[in-house]
C-alpha cells in the first residue's frame, strides 16, 4: 500500500492497515514529522503556525463578491491540518448525512457512520473546567438568556438544533497537547516493521498504464526523485487542494484544461478541482473592557448555533467566540487593532456559493487557482445568513453578563446598521474557517460528475482511492475534522475488507 499525504485522514489510514502484519504500508507526507515538536503538538500554538514553514499557504483568485485577500491555511506536517487547527470536534448531525447518500453516497448513512465515530481513536471532550475563563462563561449565558437557546454540556451527546457551551476538543487537558491523528493514530506505532513513513517527501505523479496507477513519483528532502510502487493499492490523502492538483498534474482531470496546459490526458475526469466548498465567516469585534484570563484550551472554546428554519432539524448559523482579537481583516479595511478583544464570527454551516480550483501550469511547484466564490449563490442566501449572524451577536451583546466585558464595538462599528451596510462590511471582512472540502466529490457509480464512488475508488482507475476532505459530496453542517477522520476509518475497512 502507498497512502499518499500523512495528514488527518492519510494518518489513520496507514495506521489501520498496518496493524494488520500481514500488509505493508509506505506513508507519505510532504512535510516533517511532529514527533517531540511542541510548536506543534501544543494546540494553543495552533495561530503561529499559521503561515510558517508549516504552511503551503494558498492564495485565492479575486473574490467579486467576497474577500480576496484570504490565505488558506493547509498544513505541512505529519497530522497534515490536525496538527494545526484547532480540533473543534463535531459529530455532524444525521441529516448531513442523508444529504451524502442523497448526492448518491450509498452506505454513508448516519447509522452507517456511528461506528467509526465511537472507534476514532482520537480523545474528545469538552473544553476542560481548568481551561474555562470568566469571559467565555459570560459569552454562554449570555446566549442563552438573549436567545432562549439551551446550553449544551457535551455537543455530541444527541443531534441539537441549536445551543450554546464549550466546544468539544481532541485534546489532552493535563498536557495541552493537540489529539491530532499523528499523535493519536501514528505515534503509539512508529516502530511497525511493515509501516513506512517518509517525512519531507513530495508527491507529484501519478503514473498510470491501463486504467491503473502503476507508480507515484516523489521527491525527497534532498531533491531526489524516485517511484513508488504499490503491489495493492495507491490511497491518496493529499486534502482537499493537493489531492486533486496531483490528480490534475497526472493528466486525470477536465481533458481540455490538462491539453490547454500541454499536459497529456491519462483520463479524463471533468469532477476534478470542480465543487469546491468551505464555511465562510464574517466578524465582529469588541474591545475588551479589562483583559481576557487566560485559562484557555485555544482561544476559541465556545460557540452558539441557532436554527432560523424551523424547516430543517438542524442549525444554520453557527459562531465560534474568539477570545483574542483577531484583526487580519479589520486592520486592512482601517480598524483599530485593540490591546484587549475578542470577537464572534457567524458562519454558514451549509452554504449555497460553490467554487472550483484549477491548474493555471503543468509545472509541479506553481500553485492551483482557488476561486471559492464566496457570496455568489443566486438567491443570496449566504450573505443574508451573515446579516442576521451580524445581528444576532449584537443581541447577545447587548445581554448580561457577557455585555460588561465588552468596552465597545469595534468591527463593523455601531454606526453600521442596515442590511445593505452589513452585509457590505460582513463580506469585505470575511474570513474562512479554513475548511475546504468535495473537490473530488463522491457520488453514485454511474455519476459522471463525481470523482470517486461510493467505495472511494477514482472513476475509471482501478487501484486508487481518496480518502480526505475532497471526497464531501456536501459541506458538513459543523467544522469537519471529524467527518475526515470517519472518512479515514471508513477507508481503512474498504481496503481491508478489498484484500482479503
Ligand atoms: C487553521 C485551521 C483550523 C481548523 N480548525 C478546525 C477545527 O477546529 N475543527 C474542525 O473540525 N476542522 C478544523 N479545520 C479543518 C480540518 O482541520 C480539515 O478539514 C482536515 O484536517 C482536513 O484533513 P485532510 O485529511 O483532508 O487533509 P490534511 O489534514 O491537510 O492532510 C493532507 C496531508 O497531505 C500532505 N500532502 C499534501 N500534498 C502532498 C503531496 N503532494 N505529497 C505528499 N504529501 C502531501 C500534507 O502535508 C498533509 O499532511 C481547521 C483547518 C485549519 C487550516
Amino acid at each position: 500500500m502507498v497512502v499518499v499525504g500523512g495528514g488527518t485522514a492519510g494518518a489513520v489510514v496507514a495506521s489501520r492497515l498496518s496493524a494488520d502484519p500481514g500488509m505493508r504500508v509506505c506513508l507519505v507526507e510532504g512535510g516533517p514529522s511532529d514527533v517531540g515538536d511542541d510548536r506543534v503538538l501544543q494546540l494553543r500554538n495552533w495561530l503561529s503556525l499559521l503561515e510558517s514553514e508549516y504552511d503551503y499557504d494558498y492564495p485565492t483568485v479575486e473574490q467579486p463578491r467576497g474577500n480576496s485577500f484570504i490565505r488558506h491555511s493547509r498544513a505541512k506536517v505529519l497530522g497534515g491540518c490536525s496538527s494545526h487547527n484547532t480540533m473543534i470536534s463535531f459529530l455532524p448531525p444525521p441529516e448531513d448525512f442523508r444529504d451524502w447518500v442523497d448526492a448518491g453516497a450509498q452506505g454513508w448513512s448516519y447509522e452507517e457512520m456511528l461506528p467509526l465515530w465511537q472507534r476514532l481513536a482520537v480523545q474528545i471532550q469538552p473544553v476542560a473546567p481548568k481551561d474555562r475563563n470568566g469571559l467565555t462563561e459570560a459569552f454562554v449565558a449570555s446566549c442563552h438568556t438573549a436567545l432562549g437557546v439551551p446550553v449544551h454540556d457535551d455537543f455530541n451527546a444527541e443531534p441539537f438544533a441549536d445551543g450554546t457551551g464549550f466546544f468539544p476538543v481532541a485534546y489532552y487537558p493535563e498536557t495541552g497537547v493537540r489529539s491530532s491523528s499523528s499523535v493519536a493514530y501514528l505515534h503509539p506505532y512508529l516502530d511497525r516493521p511493515n509501516l513506512t513513513v517518509l517525512t519531507d517527501t513530495w508527491a507529484y505523479h501519478l503514473d498510470t498504464d491501463g486504467g491503473r496507477v502503476t507508480g507515484v513519483r516523489v521527491r525527497d528532502r534532498d531533491g531526489v526523485d524516485s517511484t513508488l510502487t504499490a503491489g495493492h493499492e495507491y490511497v491518496l490523502s493529499a486534502g482537499a487542494i493537493d489531492t486533486p492538483r496531483l490528480l490534475l498534474l497526472s493528466g486525470i482531470g477536465p481533458a481540455a484544461q490538462l491539453s490547454s496546459l500541454g499536459i497529456d490526458v491519462a483520463l479524463d475526469l471533468p469532477g476534478v478541482g470542480e465543487h469546491l466548498l468551505d464555511h465562510p465567516e464574517s466578524l465582529i469585534l469588541w474591545e475588551a473592557a479589562r483583559p481576557v484570563p487566560p485559562e484557555t484550551a485555544m482561544d476559541s472554546d465556545a460557540g452558539l448555533f441557532v436554527r432560523r428554519d424551523a424547516g430543517d432539524p438542524r442549525p444554520d448559523l453557527m459562531f465560534h467566540l474568539y477570545q483574542i482579537p483577531f484583526t487580519t481583516n479589520t486592520e486592512r479595511l482601517g480598524y483599530d487593532v485593540p490591546a484587549h478583544g475578542f470577537g464572534m464570527t457567524p458562519n454558514i454551516p451549509r452554504p449555497r456559493s460553490h467554487g472550483r480550483l484549477w491548474l493555471t501550469s503543468a509545472d509541479p511547484q506553481v500553485k492551483p487557482a482557488l476561486d471559492f466564490g464566496y457570496f455568489t449563490d443566486p438567491d443570496g442566501y449566504d450573505e443574508q445568513t451573515i446579516i442576521a449572524g451580524l445581528r444576532i451577536a449584537r443581541q447577545v451583546a447587548a445581554t448580561e453578563p457577557f455585555r460588561s466585558w465588552i468596552a465597545r464595538e469595534i468591527a463593523p462599528g455601531p454606526e453600521l446598521q442596515t442590511d445593505a451596510e452589513l452585509s457590505a462590511y460582513g463580506r469585505a471582512a470575511h474570513h474562512t474557517v479554513y475548511h475546504p472540502a468535495g473537490t473530488c466529490r463522491m457520488g453514485a457509480a454511474d455519476d459522471p460528475a463525481a470523482v470517486v464512488d461510493p467505495q472511494l475508488r477514482v472513476r475509471g482507475l482501478a487501484n486508487v482511492r481518496i480518502a480526505d476532505a475532497s471526497v464531501f459530496p456536501t459541506m458538513t453542517s459543523v467544522n469537519p475534522v471529524v467527518t475526515v477522520l470517519m472518512i479515514g476509518e471508513r477507508a481503512a475497512d474498504l481496503i481491508a475488507e478489498s484484500s482479503s
